[in-house]
């Protein structure tokens, strides 16, 4: 089906267009009362996650209800080692908990390379269900966890503000690290085909615990393996956000990816000259000026699409957005894209 908005697919290849598109990471389900009213109609997240109708239904409120130029399918990053045999919860309040974690050689050994169509066949269902509500109105964005951020939390068990346990594999025993990266890149690359398979228009790879390794680690352990991912998609253009991974952007210039993201802290004239004139940049609002007054998210906003320069460029925020912030005030950032840019 033809598009009718594919701002967000000709940005990413660096065309020109009649203006800035705009979506926000993390937009489905965290901030809309009528996601709360969805999600309380089941037991949870994954309940939700696994009910590719209802999937389909928050995947799409942003768009309705924010007016954002592209929807992305409501999931998770841990789904990926749920399918290769290490079940998460999601405690309410707490986040993603692990039951099980990898320890040993044996661990590595059993988990498997699943077949998407077999594991995943909720979000492949999800994903097909979203694109024909969709009618083509805004491409869908499919993504996966790089192949670093969900080793973290397959050693860890949960969240960490230092991965440490993660990063004591890395140390003591790098070919067990490795061996383990490796199962999930191969899984994610299965994943992400079969996500574009079913109908995903654009793939974003999530490495959300870039910022904690040093530049090094950050090569062999990481970038490696994206790397890996993106010379295997061809079909759709991709997208790399590496949170933290300011150290990063010279290297990540040569992957073969269409978009960077960058986060709030980066700088963006820095960043486009470390990266270069050949990728699109994604970002990189802070998301909590999303709390300030309107004036103040409307000047911050053209600040920030003046920096961009208006071309090769999505808006977005810098992270996910924050679940306690108000609806009104993101269609105000919305909004100052759309109008300040379209100016231009
Ligand atoms: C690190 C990471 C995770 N998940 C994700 C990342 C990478 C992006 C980032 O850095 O924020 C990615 C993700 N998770 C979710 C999406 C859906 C689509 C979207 O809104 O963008 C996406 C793209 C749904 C979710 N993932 C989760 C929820 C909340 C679960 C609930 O409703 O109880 C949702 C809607 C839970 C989750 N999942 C994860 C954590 C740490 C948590 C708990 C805290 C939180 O809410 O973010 C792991």
């Amino acid at each position: 089906m033809q598009l009718k908005n594919d701002l967000l697919l000709r940005a990413a290849k660096g065309e020109k267009t009649e203006r800035v598109p705009v979506w926000m990471m993390r937009q489905a389900g965290r901030i809309l009362p009528e996601y709360r009213a969805v999600r309380a109609s089941v037991s949870g997240f994954i309940e939700l996650a696994q009910t590719p109708e209802l999937a389909a239904e928050v995947t799409i409120q942003p768009v309705d209800l924010l007016g954002v130029d592209a929807a992305i399918i409501f999931s998770d990053i841990l789904v990926v080692p749920e399918a290769m045999g290490l079940p998460y919860e999601m405690v309410e309040k707490k986040g993603p908990l692990f039951p099980e974690v990898i320890k040993s050689a044996n661990d590595v050994e059993k988990m498997r390379v699943p077949n998407p169509e077999e594991e995943l066949g909720y979000v492949l269902d999800a994903i097909k269900i979203t694109k024909k509500e969709l009618a083509g109105r805004v491409p869908l964005i499919g993504f996966a966890g790089a192949p670093f951020t969900i080793f973290c939390y397959m050693v860890e068990g949960q969240g960490s503000k230092t991965f440490s346990k993660a990063r004591k594999m890395m140390y003591q025993n790098p070919a067990l690290a490795h061996a383990l990266l490796e199962k999930i890149t191969d899984t994610t690359i299965a994943y992400l085909k079969a996500q574009i398979a079913a109908g995903a228009d654009l793939i974003q790879v999530f490495d959300s615990w870039a910022g904690i390794l040093p530049p090094s680690q950050y090569n062999e352990f990481s970038l490696k393996y994206i790397s890996k991912i993106c010379d295997a998609i061809q079909e759709v253009p991709k997208t790399v956000f590496a949170k933290g991974a300011f150290f990063a952007r010279a290297e990540m210039a040569k992957l073969d990816c269409q978009t960077i993201g960058l986060d709030w802290n980066m700088d963006i004239k820095e960043s486009r000259s470390l990266i270069g004139d050949n990728k699109t940049l994604q970002g990189n609002l802070d998301p909590c000026l999303l709390y300030a007054s309107d004036a103040e998210i409307e000047r911050g906003t053209k600040e920030m699409l003046d920096a961009f320069g208006f071309h090769r460029h999505i808006a977005n925020l810098g992270h996910g957005v924050y679940p306690d912030t108000d609806p009104e005030k993101v269609k105000v950032f919305i909004n100052t894209v759309k109008e300040y840019s379209a100016k231009q």
